[in-house]
């Protein structure tokens, strides 16, 4: 790949930037970003990563292999309008867009496109992301090996059938924001019982660690793991009793059920004039 454009600049558009600049798939220069009208945005991404930024649509697009639709869904129905004229056929449209669909990505773009859909985290900027990715028919084996390759870069990869996407943002799409609040609580009471915060933050991301290595190299389950920690009549147990008189766990399946439902509903935030696909622009 020679040139891939970002049209959005906002959180996962710096994450992939980040990963994907790291991990040496691409360099700064091959990346191209605009957004909505925030210009010193773009002068810090420019600054931090040696990108191109541009509010030129001719030059944004020109020549570029793929263009990873990074706006909010409410916003992407007037992007697609405006920079569908500028797609090549041979420009790969991957998006990360929740909840919006394939078919609504080419009305709105009025043109048959190759589109694939993909739902990655923030931990891309580490080179982490959990990202499942859907193709369209028209989307062939390069470029779902193109968009395979752009996601592996930044952590791991696997193609799902599109209707299983709604239900991988809910989980892993959102997931980072479960832990982090999860750790805020953390935080929040190991000050409350006396530790320092420096150290505490150590702890607490040492445990995370450690509880992830866990989870993924021993073959147990989660719950044999977490009897394994709770000595009858412990501290474990008696926290545990906390959180399940508080009715946790099933707040948590409630959360992820509601997060994977907004993402379909998300997809209806994106009202457009449906174009016929083919028609000149
Ligand atoms: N933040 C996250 O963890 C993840 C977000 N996503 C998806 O990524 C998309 C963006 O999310 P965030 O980065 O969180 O949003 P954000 O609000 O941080 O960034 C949105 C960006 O889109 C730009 N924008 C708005 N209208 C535009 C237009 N017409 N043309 C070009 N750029 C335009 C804005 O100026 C801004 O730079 C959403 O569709 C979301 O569903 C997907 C996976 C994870
Ligand atoms: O909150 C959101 O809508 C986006 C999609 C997945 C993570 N962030």
């Amino acid at each position: 790949m020679k040139k891939l454009v970002f049209a959005g600049a906002g959180s996962i558009a710096e994450a992939l930037i980040s990963g994907i600049t790291q991990n040496r798939l691409l360099h700064g220069s091959q990346i191209w970003a605009t957004n909505r009208g925030n210009g010193e945005r773009l002068d810090e991404l420019n600054r931090k990563y040696g990108i191109h930024t541009t509010y030129n649509q001719e030059e944004l697009y020109s020549g570029a292999d793929a263009v990873i639709l990074a706006m909010k869904p409410k916003d992407a129905a007037n992007a697609l309008g405006q920079i569908g004229d500028y797609l090549g056929r041979e420009t790969l449209v991957i998006s990360v867009l929740a909840g919006v669909s394939f078919q609504t990505i080419e009305q709105a773009s009025g043109k048959p496109l190759s589109v694939i859909r993909a739902m990655p985290n923030t931990s891309a900027a580490i080179g982490q992301s959990a990202t499942a990715l859907a193709a369209n028919a028209r989307a062939g084996v390069a470029e779902k090996e193109l968009a395979k390759t752009l996601f592996e870069t930044v952590g791991t990869a696997a193609f799902v059938a599109e209707d299983q996407l709604d239900a991988v943002t809910g989980l892993s799409g959102s997931g980072p924001a479960y832990i982090y609040y999860l750790v805020e609580a953390m935080e929040k009471s190991a000050v409350e019982i006396g530790l320092d915060r420096t150290l505490a933050k150590e702890l607490i991301v040492q445990t995370l660690i450690g509880a992830a290595g866990m989870l993924s190299k021993s073959e147990k389950t989660p719950e044999q793991l977490r009897y394994e920690v709770t000595s009858p009549g412990g501290t474990t147990e008696a926290g545990i009793g906390i959180l399940e008189q508080h009715g946790v766990q099933e707040a948590l399946v409630a959360c992820i059920k509601e997060a994977a439902a907004h993402s379909g509903k998300m997809g209806n935030t994106f009202s457009c004039e449906p174009k016929q696909i083919g028609q000149p622009q």
